[in-house]
């Protein structure tokens, strides 16, 4: 890409990172002035990409319980947003014993995100929220079973990176990594995370969506832990050449790495 193409690029990346930004808040706020009566999160279908996160939260729990041999009881969710819906989605369908702990660094998103759990007898306990920068939160991370790192937090390759060397930092041994990652094309607006991003961790799988879910999800287990296998005996990750190599190495700016890590849990 020509320098003018990658500056084009990077702003649309943050474009659409605004973007999604002002779309959450606009419905948070919707959905946070229904009368009083009325639970936000029985209406929470007016968010236009509620679906799509229906099938990745179904996505995520379920390759998160192929890796854990427990139900996670504490789970962090880093950059959550004024519309929460992966903490929503994982408590209200997947994990009803599991407390959420949302952290963003803007304090009006976790105003619109907590008055919208707020009237909801179950996760108006099971949903806390912290106003922090990630690389400003040290102590208590490595209270999470699970933690979670969104998309929009660490928008080009150098941010990602570093936040997950300051999660591999805090988080406790064995505790399990989420990550959203990027395949073929569409890592032309997200940063694609391999294996090379993950000092530290063992990667456990990649997994991308064939369907209109954009969101690649990356395990990894924070080394240092016991290391259990998945419940059904998960063994380890295999590597495979992708034919999208092009694509990536031109989006991760890395032109002499032509082959990409690819990998998919052998079940
Ligand atoms: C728009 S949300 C998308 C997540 C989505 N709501 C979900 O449930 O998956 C992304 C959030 O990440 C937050 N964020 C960006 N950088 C961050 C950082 N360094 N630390 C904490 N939060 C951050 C933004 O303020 C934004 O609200």
């Amino acid at each position: 890409m020509s320098d003018e193409v990658k500056d084009m690029r990077s702003n649309l990346i943050k474009l659409c990172g605004e973007a999604e930004g002002y779309l959450e808040q606009h419905f948070s706020t919707i959905l946070g002035s229904l009368p009083e009566d009325q639970n936000p999160l029985d209406h929470l279908n007016i968010f236009p990409y509620y679906s799509n996160y229906l099938k990745l939260g179904k996505l995520e729990y379920d390759l998160l319980s192929q890796h854990s041999s427990h139900v996670p009881s504490k789970i962090a969710f880093v950059g959550s947003g004024p519309m929460p819906l992966t903490s929503i989605v994982l408590a209200k369908f997947h994990l009803p014993n599991t407390t959420f702990h949302n952290f963003d660094i803007d304090s009006h998103a976790n105003t619109l995100a907590s008055s919208l759990v707020s009237r909801d007898q179950d996760l108006s306990k099971r949903m806390i929220f912290h106003t922090t920068d990630v690389l400003n939160a040290t102590e208590g991370l490595d209270q999470y079973d699970v933690v979670f790192l969104a998309a929009l937090v660490g928008m080009d390759k150098e941010a990602k990176v570093k936040a997950i060397e300051h999660l591999e930092k805090h988080m406790a041994p064995g505790a399990i990594l989420m990550l959203r990652s990027a395949h073929a094309l569409r890592a032309f607006l997200y940063p694609i995370v391999d294996s090379s991003d993950l000092k530290g961790f063992q990667l456990l799988t990649i997994y991308h969506p064939t369907d209109d879910v954009v969101n690649s999800v990356v395990i990894a287990r924070k080394l240092g832990g016991s290391t259990t296998n998945g419940v059904n005996g998960t063994r380890g990750c295999m590597f495979m050449p992708c034919n999208c190599s092009k694509v990536h190495a031109i989006m991760n700016n890395r032109c002499k790495k032509m082959m990409i890590e690819e990998f998919s849990a052998i079940e």
